[in-house]
């Protein structure tokens, strides 16, 4: 609003101007208030822009996705996008395919790799150790709040394939049938960006870590540091590893799906990539029934089980679903890009806008913007979350697995690792006004292996004699995450902690509303935004 000048105010005897001021002053003068004016005004504009946006941050919620690799942080995130942000997820569905059918090709390739493995005699992989990791035996590390974990396998020792010379007939000819996969894998992989960029922690593990046993005595002292490292490769192929793709890269690649809007050049390989994935439609079209009896084939199965592979477990597991997906007119449903697999790299950003209540038939919701930030969760990538820290609202960390190790370092049970990040970020001093949000996910496959008879106790020595019964066993973890929160959490935090399955879109759209209420009532509660 301009400010009216009052001509008796004594003030203005200092900035009137001089009696004997000639005209070419005058002009002069004039012109250095018309520039000092509008170099005052750009301040001003500049002051209320920066206000405006500081306003802005203030009201916008700020998350973060925390936790350790393949916990279901990405998988969360889908959901969030699914309820918030519909548009944008129906404009990228159709992109996920090959993803979806990379994921799939993946899966047959590593049964294969399985079923190569049982013909050449190799050992099977205790179950959930890594081969390599057979002597040190994964322990608690010292804090008195890492869960007492011990590691149940045992070893098969025995180098010699169970097979008739007619199964290997039979295990070969799905092996010639099935070749053409591996060419689609690789075009999968080129055409997502990640052929370059396939990583496995195991990979930045150095020699003398990652392959201890060249020494060891369960080790035929005549095998070549070659067929190691080939043995090795397969393991981790087996072990599920999967394609990492640069977030840029994919996201890119999502947003042409979207709006078109990239460059020449970029357009022109992603147009030559799309030719290519017909390419692979059409294989996977041709290869439906051999997969298809491959996944169903008795003796697979019995190699498998003998091998201690559950497929079902296994990140992006799609074999159920070979009819749809290996069709030529095949479109992903939302069930099918919630449970696809991608690792993610780095720290990916993504705005929605939240109902702020639950939406009435009368006139539109109000809505508030949050910002979620995934990040990839395994341990060389969890520096670059530090700077993410800052005036964060709230943290959803997923847990998951009581009886499998790390990818990137076999050595660490993931419940351990879990607990010990958990403290990590609870005491975190940057951290001590965020919101907790805990998730026990995965808890279908937790039931699975409770169905399947995995005792609980023999990784969890304090578990005692208790049932082994989901129920008791969910509480247990539960409680000891929470006793976590409350030991180094300051009187005004609360700690939410929930039982999910994220895979489960419509149970998980329930858990979602409650953690939005919860995050905009903790943090109205503290008057971080009003
Ligand atoms: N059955 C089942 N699978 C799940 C669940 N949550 C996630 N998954 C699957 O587990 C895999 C890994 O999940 P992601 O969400 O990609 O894991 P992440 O934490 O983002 O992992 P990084 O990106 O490596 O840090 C995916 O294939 C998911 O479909 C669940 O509750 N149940
Ligand atoms: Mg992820």
């Amino acid at each position: 609003m301009p400010v009216m000048i009052d001509e008796t105010d004594p003030f203005i005897e200092f900035i009137r101007p001089p009696l004997n001021e000639t005209p070419a002053e005058r002009v002069t003068r004039k012109m250095r208030e018309t520039e000092e004016k509008r170099v005052s005004d750009a301040i001003d504009e500049q002051l209320r822009q920066e206000k405006q946006m500081l306003q802005k941050q203030k009201e916008m919620v700020k998350v973060l996705l925390l936790g350790q690799s393949e916990s279901g942080k990405s998988t969360t995130l889908k959901n969030f996008r699914l309820e918030y942000a519909r548009d944008e997820w129906e404009a990228e569905k159709a992109s996920w395919k090959a993803v979806i059918q990379l994921n799939l090709v993946r899966s047959i390739t590593s049964i294969m790799d399985a079923l190569q493995a049982e013909i050449d005699g190799e050992p099977p992989l205790p179950a959930n150790l890594d081969l390599d990791d057979f002597e040190s035996v994964p322990q608690p590390r010292g804090s008195i709040d890492v869960l007492s974990i011990t590691s149940e396998p045992e070893l098969s020792p025995t180098p010699q394939s169970s097979l008739s010379p007619e199964d290997i007939q039979k295990l070969q000819l799905f092996r010639l049938k099935l070749a053409p996969l591996r060419r689609v894998e690789t075009d999968l992989k080129l055409r997502l960006g990640a052929a370059t960029e396939e990583v496995t922690s195991m990979d930045d593990i150095p020699e003398t870590q990652s392959d201890p046993g060249m020494d060891s005595p369960l080790r035929e002292q005549s095998e070549s540091r070659h067929m190691v490292r080939v043995r090795k490769s397969r393991r981790r192929r087996i072990q599920g590893e999967e394609v990492v793709v640069r977030g840029l890269r994919w996201r890119e690649f999502l947003t042409y799906g979207r709006t078109r809007n990239v460059s020449g050049k970029t357009r022109a390989s992603f147009e030559l990539q799309e030719a290519a994935e017909g390419g692979a439609t059409e294989i996977l079209a041709g290869c439906k029934e051999d997969m298809k009896m491959l996944w169903t084939s008795g003796i697979v199965r019995s190699v498998l089980k003998k091998r201690n592979i559950e497929m079902e477990n296994n990140a992006g597991f799609f074999l159920n679903d070979i009819d749809r997906i290996a069709s030529l007119s095949y479109i992903p449903s939302d069930d099918d890009v919630v449970r696809s697999r991608l690792r993610t790299v780095g720290v990916q950003e993504y705005r929605i806008f939240v109902d702020t209540t639950n939406s009435n038939s009368r006139g539109p919701t109000p809505k508030r913007e949050w910002i979620i930030y995934d990040v990839g969760g395994s341990r060389t990538m969890r520096r670059a979350w530090i700077p993410y820290f800052q005036d964060v609202n709230a943290i959803i960390f997923p847990i998951s697995c009581f009886d499998e190790v790390l990818l990137e370092d076999p050595s660490v049970n993931r419940l351990n690792d879990s607990v010990a990040l958990w403290k990590a970020i609870i005491t975190s001093r940057l951290l001590q006004h965020t919101t907790m949000v805990c998730f026990l996910n995965k808890c279908d496959i937790l039931k699975r292996k409770l169905r399947s008879g995995i005792q609980f106790r023999n990784f969890v020595r304090e578990y005692g004699n208790q049932p082994n019964d989901i129920t008791p066993i969910a509480k247990f973890i539960k409680d000891r995450f929470r006793n976590i929160a409350i030991k180094y959490s300051n009187a005004q935090r609360t700690t939410y902690i929930y039982t999910t399955s994220v895979t489960d879109t419509k149970a998980t759209a329930i858990t979602l509303k409650s953690v939005r209420d919860s995050i905009f009532r903790e943090n109205l509660a503290s008057a971080r935004f009003v």
